[in-house]
């Protein structure tokens, strides 16, 4: 079976760790230094159950709710990652903007969609509560993760976790929160 070519998004307000979960995944390494991203692809073959995905990660500048991306950006995304930090309420809020913002865009309330909750590693510094964060993704009906870049901690999950999701939708054209890994 050839590689299928899937796109997904990385998607969040400013400075929760979009770059850090994708280089994290794609070159196994953390990056404690902040450089604001302005826009990024990466690549990643990944095989799941004996099929190849050939993953182009788009890595875009954090939104805020003034500054969500134009509708010619949805156009060839195949999937999202929503990011917030467990430490900031605002991204929290953030997140919920940039989710409706695809709504729109795209249409339809099928669209592939995993609810991250990073920098899980800075506990004392918590302001959004796990239980706050599966209320949100369930009310998606979208799967939910919190994770570290820093420590590494489920960030290849998130990836086969939207991978599952957009195969499920291609399939099936249904959502439930669950995600099935492998
Ligand atoms: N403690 C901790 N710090 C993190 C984690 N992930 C990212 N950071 C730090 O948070 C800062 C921002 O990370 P980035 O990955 O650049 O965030 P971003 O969302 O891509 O930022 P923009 O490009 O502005 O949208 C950096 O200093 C990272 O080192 C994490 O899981 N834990």
């Amino acid at each position: 079976m050839p590689p299928k070519q899937r796109r997904i998004a990385i998607m969040g307000y400013r400075s929760v760790g979009k770059s850090s979960l994708t280089i994290q995944f794609v070159e196994n390494h953390f990056v404690d230094s902040y450089d604001p991203t302005i826009e990024n692809t990466f690549q990643k073959m990944i095989t799941i159950r004996g099929q190849e995905f050939a993953l182009q990660l788009v890595d875009t500048a954090g939104q805020d709710e003034y500054s969500l991306p134009p509708q010619s950006y949805y156009v060839n995304i195949d999937g999202y990652v929503l990011v917030y930090s467990t430490n900031s309420q605002k991204s929290f809020e953030v997140v919920k903007f940039v989710y409706d913002r695809i709504l729109d865009m795209k249409g339809t309330n099928i669209v592939p969609v995993v609810l991250v909750g990073n920098k899980s590693d800075l506990r004392m510094e918590r302001e959004v509560s796990f239980e706050k964060g599966k209320e949100l993704a369930d009310s998606w009906k979208a799967p939910f993760l919190e994770s570290s870049a820093k420590e590494n901690q489920r960030v290849e999950e998130i990836f086969k976790c939207i991978i599952s999701r957009m195969e499920r939708s291609e399939n099936i054209g249904q959502q439930k929160s669950g995600c099935v890994l492998s």
